[in-house]
């Protein structure tokens, strides 16, 4: 598959602040590709630096097998979303979707096929005279994305852009914007410190840590083969168990699904006893809690079962899982 971007060995200082360290990173062309990871991780410094908003100290930035690093971000052929889409309130919807190709100096009927097109493609038809603060938050970020792709950039890099949705309209947006991926077949890449944003969104995720890029690949295997203790407990809940052969370098996990209230009877690899501190329904699934003699808790997430035999807290479970669903890990520095 083709190359869209890479970046080759990129570093970026602040003053003392080291925000980005030696990073390269390639994505191919139509990938939906997330960089997660927390707070000054240095997620939008990378992403400023695809953009060419941020100029990178050292390394370079390839965009479609062409050398970019200096230049001008209006040449680089990226349409950028952020938090604040900032829309201008005075023009209504379709003039603010027309405004790339108006700029661009195209003419006045591509102008109007493209923009009722880009209605069409975001679901708001209906909404082209009216003036930005006539629409709720998920229309206008809906707006905001018919502008950013109305010039058919082939490269889109949106930097949280739900971060200000409540947690239904982000839903929505969600996947709205997966939707948008496939329609457009544009290379996006996006910005979020939400673990079930990226699960649900991406192709792959680009896990990111004090910045560095800790851990690249898909969301399951991310989730399911963690190759750090910092990318086990940053995605999903991470059960640290002691190693069947003991080496005191690496750290054992289970996730909470791999962990069985074993019934009268059944077998797995590892069994322990553990006090029942919590049991809570959710549905589907029930999540237990429960305290080994060590004093170290366990978190099991097990399918409900209304015919199962009930269980009581402060009582003695039996846990159980199996080798093929352990990761080793190796201990980073300071841990
Ligand atoms: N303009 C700037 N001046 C000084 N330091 C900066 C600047 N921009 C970023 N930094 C620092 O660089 C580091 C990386 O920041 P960056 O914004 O890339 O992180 P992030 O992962 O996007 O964080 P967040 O999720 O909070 O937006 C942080 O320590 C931050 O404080």
């Amino acid at each position: 598959m083709k190359t869209k971007l890479r970046l080759d060995q990129v570093t970026k200082s602040y003053g003392s602040v080291r925000a980005l360290r030696p990073t390269s990173l390639d994505v191919p062309e139509g990938e939906f590709l997330t960089l997660l990871g927390p707070s000054g991780s240095g997620k939008s410094t990378l992403l400023q630096i695809l953009a060419g908003l941020t100029a990178c100290d050292q390394g370079d930035v390839w965009i479609d097998g062409r050398l970019s690093t200096n230049t001008a971000p209006h040449d680089r052929g990226i349409g950028l979303i952020f938090q604040n889409y900032a829309l201008f309130p005075h023009l209504t919807v379709a003039q603010n979707i027309a405004f790339p190709l108006e700029m661009r100096r195209l003419p006045r009927a591509e102008i109007k096929r493209r923009v009722a097109r880009m209605l069409e493609v975001v679901q708001l038809p209906q909404v082209g005279d009216r003036l930005p603060r006539e629409l709720s938050g998920g229309q206008q970020q809906r707006v905001a994305f018919a502008r950013c792709s109305v010039y058919e950039p082939s490269i889109i890099l949106m930097d949280e852009p739900l971060g200000a949705l409540d947690k239904r309209l982000r839903d929505d947006m969600q996947t709205e914007i997966r939707r948008l991926h496939k329609e457009l077949g544009a290379t996006i890449l996006y910005v979020t410190h939400d673990q079930e944003e990226a699960m649900a969104m991406s192709d792959r995720i680009c896990l990111m840590n004090d910045g560095g890029i800790a851990q690249l690949g898909t969301p399951s295997e991310i989730y399911f083969r963690p190759r750090s203790v910092f990318a086990a407990e940053f995605v999903g809940h991470a059960n640290f168990v002691a190693p069947v052969s003991e080496t005191p370098s690496s750290k054992c996990m289970v996730r909470p699904e791999n962990i069985r209230i074993l019934k009268e009877g059944e077998k797995a690899d590892t069994v322990v006893n553990a006090i029942l501190e919590d049991t809570i329904m959710l549905g589907a699934f029930s999540r237990h809690v429960a305290r080994l003699g060590t004093g170290e808790r366990l978190i099991a997430v097990n399918w409900s079962d209304e015919n199962g035999v009930p269980l009581h807290l402060g009582e003695t479970v039996r846990l159980g899982w199996d080798a093929c669903n352990t990761v080793m890990l190796a201990m980073e520095a300071g841990q």
